[in-house]
């Protein structure tokens, strides 16, 4: 089987995984969990959002999340922004990565962001140049490359649209979003074989949700078609807020148990991630649902009686 050798993961629980809880978050917690995983070997943790406070409640301590973080000068510490505004703030606060979001969806570009897809990439274009001008890298998510809640099936044609339009305006890497999980491994492949002919592979992420439990087998598909970025929350936190019903990203746990396993290298201490994990689902009082995060911690407490 043709499979990358190494693979870099992107861990979004802090932001993606956490950005859909419904009780505000001390920011200490968001904190503590982005340097959790620093400290389990992630080299680039999503650590906010600078984003309208109106619309995502959740994200509105970003500034205070990165002016609290010890920062290890190895790692990125991307956040995303939707416009100017939410990028000037974003460096104010000393962000040295950010990301720009977009979608295959008119309904949802609509619904996330308030505007039509088109315009979202006019909105994103001074975006791009500013930061470029502060020599701040822009990634570009893609969401509803597999499906939308509004619409339906999404043509991999208009994927590959706007994921060209994001690199024309100068994003680096273009993170394709399954946001409500619905994709199977031979859609996941026909949509990256689209995106493809108009973004080189290397320049491709998988940013799967597991809301049919699909993730895995997707990210493997990808994996074979070449990707070697994958996008994972610890404990498989998360949601999008404007995709009712969509459950959290793939967990970094379950990816990195699978690489393991594969002998793929990522560079994460699975034992330590899972504790990270562990540790903001006590904030919440929950136990761990995901896959592997479950199954490590009921041999822990096992072990323990
Ligand atoms: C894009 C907007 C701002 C348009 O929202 P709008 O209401 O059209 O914005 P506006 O420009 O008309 O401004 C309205 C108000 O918002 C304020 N505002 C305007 N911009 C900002 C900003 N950056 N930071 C803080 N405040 C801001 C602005 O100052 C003004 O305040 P007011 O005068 O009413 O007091 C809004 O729709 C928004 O913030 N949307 C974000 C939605 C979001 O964060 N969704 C989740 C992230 S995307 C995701 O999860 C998917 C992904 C990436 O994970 C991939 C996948 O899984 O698919």
């Amino acid at each position: 089987m043709n499979l990358p050798a190494t693979v870099r993961i992107v861990e979004v629980g802090p932001r993606d995984g956490l950005q859909n809880e419904a009780a505000p978050i001390p920011t200490a917690v968001k904190i503590r969990l982005i340097e959790d995983l620093a400290a389990a070997g992630l080299s680039e943790i999503e650590a906010g959002a600078f984003v309208s406070p109106k619309w995502v409640p959740q994200m509105a301590d970003s500034a205070a999340v990165l002016a609290g973080l010890t920062r290890d000068p190895r790692k990125r510490y991307p956040v995303l922004v939707p416009n100017l505004q939410g990028l000037e703030a974003a460096l104010t606060a000393g962000a040295r990565d950010v990301a720009v979001f977009a979608a295959a969806s008119e309904s949802f570009s609509r619904k996330n962001t308030n505007c039509s897809i088109d315009d979202s990439i006019a909105r994103f274009e001074p975006v791009l140049s500013r930061a470029r001008s502060a020599g701040v890298p822009v990634r570009g998510y893609v969401s509803c490359v597999l499906g939308c809640p509004y619409e339906g099936e999404i043509a991999p044609e208009a994927v590959a649209r706007v994921a060209k339009s994001l690199i024309d305006i100068g994003c680096h890497e273009i993170s394709l979003g399954d946001t409500i999980g619905v994709g199977t491994p031979l859609a996941t492949q026909r949509m990256i074989g689209a995106v493809a002919e108009a973004v080189p592979i290397p320049q491709l992420a998988a940013h799967f949700h597991d809301t049919y439990g699909q993730a895995l087998a997707n990210l493997l598909a990808a994996m074979q078609m070449g990707i070697s970025v994958i996008d994972s929350s610890v404990a498989g936190l998360g949601g999008c807020p404007y995709a009712k019903g969509a459950t959290g990203n793939v967990a970094t746990e379950d990816v990195v148990f699978m690489l393991d396993g594969m002998g793929i290298q990522s560079g994460i201490d699975l034992t330590r991630l899972a504790e990270a994990g562990w540790r903001v689902l006590r904030h919440f009082d929950r136990a761990p649902q995901a896959g592997v995060s479950r199954a490590l911690w009921q041999k822990a407490q096992k072990s323990q009686a």
